[in-house]
């Protein structure tokens, strides 16, 4: 039985887009991690590799993710596993990054062991997710998995998928400096307010409601004006960033449909649905950022419906 690999790939993300704190994430197009695993005779040893020095053993989060996936399935505890990350997604900067690991390792596992459930391999997921920032946190993970914008079912730890309706590209600023350090998101959660008002739970709920419907409509102004509000993370978080008041103010007023920070920053995102546009904006952005001595890049990608992908194996 213990003689088995896969290979999957799969995507980075944006977590949150604007008011789905832990809610929503649209998985990215051309942005992906290759996860290799393979299981031999053994006593149930897991070695992790990476192409990221500083990823490699147990600092890698599909560590974590095959230690649990090992307790799941009990069969393969008479394995030893091997699994080699090679990393897409840049590390630490808002793009679901530690997600992508940690979905692809679980995928590549449950395939493994014969039971890809999708519970299952969602929480397996939110595991790695734990194992980052101290919370298993589902959205990341799960738009890896599925692609597409993510709805995360917090109480049933489900997810549920909606297909992008049009082509959404999608401009990410990375600035060089910012909270880029490896506690990045732990740091970023802890600011955030422990408790808030029936106002705010109000307008938010009304902005991730006409988000939801504005992708389900194809109306990608609504969406953009909705990425655009965030009562809860966006006031704390957008601290942590140079100049983030002045960089969406530049985005909005050159045309983007929507800008907000990119899962737990550093990075920032803005929308529109025209390429060129997206370049352009970027453009603008960092021009400015140079002037004001900020170093950062411009990375442009699309709103995904593309989910993990077996390569091989299985
Ligand atoms: N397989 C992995 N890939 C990337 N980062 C990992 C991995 N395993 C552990 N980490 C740790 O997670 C840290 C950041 O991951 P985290 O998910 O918090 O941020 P991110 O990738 O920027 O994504 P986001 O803010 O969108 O969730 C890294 O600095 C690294 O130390
Ligand atoms: N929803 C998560 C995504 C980053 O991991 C957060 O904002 O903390």
């Amino acid at each position: 039985m213990c003689d088995r690999e896969a290979v999957v790939k799969s995507p980075g993300s944006i977590a949150n887009l604007g008011p789905g704190f832990d809610v929503l994430a649209v998985a990215l197009s051309g942005l992906h991690d290759l996860v290799h695993v393979k299981a031999s005779p053994g006593t149930g040893l897991v070695r992790v590799y990476s192409d990221v020095p500083v990823l490699t053993g147990s600092s890698n989060n599909a560590h974590a993710v095959a230690v649990k996936s090992l307790e799941k399935f009990k069969w393969l505890s008479s394995c030893d596993i091997e699994i080699y990350v090679r990393k897409g997604v840049p590390v630490s900067v808002g793009l679901g990054s530690s997600g992508a690991t940690a979905a692809g390792a679980a995928f590549a596992l449950s395939l493994i062991a014969g039971s890809v459930d999708e519970e299952t391999v969602l929480s397996l997921a939110g595991e790695g997710e734990r194992f980052v920032s101290g919370v298993a946190h589902y959205d990341n993970v799960a738009a890896s998995l599925l692609g597409g914008v993510v709805i995360v079912d917090t109480k049933y730890k489900k997810a549920y998928k909606i297909e992008i309706p049009k082509e959404i590209h999608v401009g990410v600023v990375i600035p060089e400096t910012g909270a880029r350090t490896e506690k990045k998101t732990y740091v970023a959660r802890s600011i955030l307010p422990g408790k808030i008002d029936l106002e705010t739970h109000v307008q938010q709920s009304s902005s991730l409601a006409k988000l939801v419907y504005g992708l389900i409509k194809g109306d990608l102004r609504l969406v953009g004006r909705a990425i655009s509000e965030d009562e809860i993370c966006e006031p704390s978080r957008s601290k942590l960033i140079p100049l983030y008041r002045e960089m969406k103010d530049i985005a909005l007023r050159e045309g983007a449909y929507g800008f907000n920070i990119a899962g737990a920053g550093p990075s920032v995102f803005y929308i529109h649905d025209d390429l060129d546009e997206i370049t352009r904006i970027g453009g603008v952005i960092l021009d400015f950022l140079k002037s004001k001595g900020v170093k950062a890049s411009l990375l442009a990608s699309r709103f995904s419906n593309q989910g993990v992908e077996v390569v091989s194996g299985g």
